[in-house]
């Protein structure tokens, strides 16, 4: 749905993007994550066709950003970390004026204004003008503009900043709501656990450079990290009864032979991540040496590694990989 080969983008003295290549998938859900400064907005600047890159290609749905950038938009949603609203006109103007500027026919623009209103909660705000909104109001409003002309791509530049958490969970459902209509989206935030709930895949840009772009999967994370010389997958174990504290630790220690421990928990009262071998012979030799070892096992089950964990842990390996 997103092709980017060898992107280049550079301000004045500085290059924020140093050869960014991508595909994104349709229908994916994507969480654009680094640190402050790495490119992020430079770089959904430039898939918007608002920023002229010094070299490289970017396609949307197949059509060339820099050849069809009308064609492009619309297709595409953007919300702006630093967007603006017209304060002349009121809510119900911001959107006809965006839909008819995005190409929405003339006959379609107040259903559209009206569903776009039900889904983001401004239906009540319809007649108010932005000054009277508050921030999560006007955030809503913007949000709303970037897809009342129902667009395949969405980009959002930290949508979820200036609203309260309750509206942050409203934007989650309304995200998973769109992915489940087949938008393919990408979206940019610091908050790490929110971005959890509804992203399918995590791309990390780190000094205008990819540091890694992967699927989160539903089932187990696959990993490969310096520390486990073998593929391991990360489960959930859970123990039927509360053990000594410390006689717990040590059985399962002494039974974990070379297993990583993600998250101990010594209570035991929730479940404790695990590392075990991919491989499924290696994993029951495992499960057996836990039982045998007296330690009474009531589930195990591969789990999502979060997201946070896993940026943490691809930053830790870019990091060991850039050290000599
Ligand atoms: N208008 C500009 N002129 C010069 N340099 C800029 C300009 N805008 C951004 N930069 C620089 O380009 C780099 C990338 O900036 P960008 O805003 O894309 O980062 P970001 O990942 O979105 O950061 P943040 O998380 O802080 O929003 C940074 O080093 C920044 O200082």
């Amino acid at each position: 749905m997103i092709e980017v080969s060898q992107l280049v983008f550079e301000y004045p003295g500085h290059r924020a993007l140093d050869g960014v290549s991508l595909k994104i998938d349709a229908g994916s859900v994507t969480a654009l994550v680094g640190p402050n400064g790495a490119g992020k907005s430079t770089l959904m600047r430039c898939i918007a066709g608002l920023d002229q890159p010094l070299s490289g290609q970017i396609r949307v749905k197949g059509l060339s950003v820099q050849e069809q950038p009308r064609e492009v938009h619309r297709h595409l949603g953007y919300l702006s970390d630093f967007y603006g609203l017209y304060d002349r006109l009121s809510v119900t103007r911001c959107l006809q004026y965006s839909a008819l500027s995005m190409g929405v026919a003339e006959s379609q623009v107040a259903a559209r204004v009206q569903q776009v209103a039900a889904q983001l909660g401004l239906a009540d705000l319809l007649q108010r003008y932005p000054t009277e909104l508050s921030r999560g109001q006007r955030q809503r409003v913007a949000i709303a503009q970037a897809i009342v002309h129902q667009p395949s791509v969405l980009l959002l530049d930290e949508p979820a900043s200036g609203l309260d958490p309750d509206a942050r969970g409203q934007l989650s459902q309304l995200f998973r709501h769109l992915q489940a209509q087949g938008m393919t989206l990408v979206v940019s935030s610091h908050i790490l656990s929110e971005l959890d709930e509804y992203c399918s895949h995590i791309l990390s840009i780190r000094s205008g450079r990819i540091e890694s772009h992967e699927a989160l999967q539903a089932g187990p994370t696959l990993s490969a990290t310096a520390q486990a010389a073998e593929p391991s997958v990360l489960y959930a174990l859970e123990i039927a009864a509360p053990l000594q504290t410390a006689g717990f630790e040590a059985l399962l220690r002494q039974a974990l032979q070379g297993v990583t421990l993600q998250d101990f928990d010594a209570s035991g009262s929730r479940p404790i991540q695990l590392w075990l071998p991919a491989a499924r012979a290696a994993r029951a030799d495992w499960l057996a040496g836990l039982v045998q070892a007296g330690i009474p096992v009531a589930a195990l089950a591969p789990v999502r590694e979060r997201l946070q964990d896993r940026y943490a842990r691809n930053a830790q390996a870019a990091q060991n990989q850039e050290q000599p």
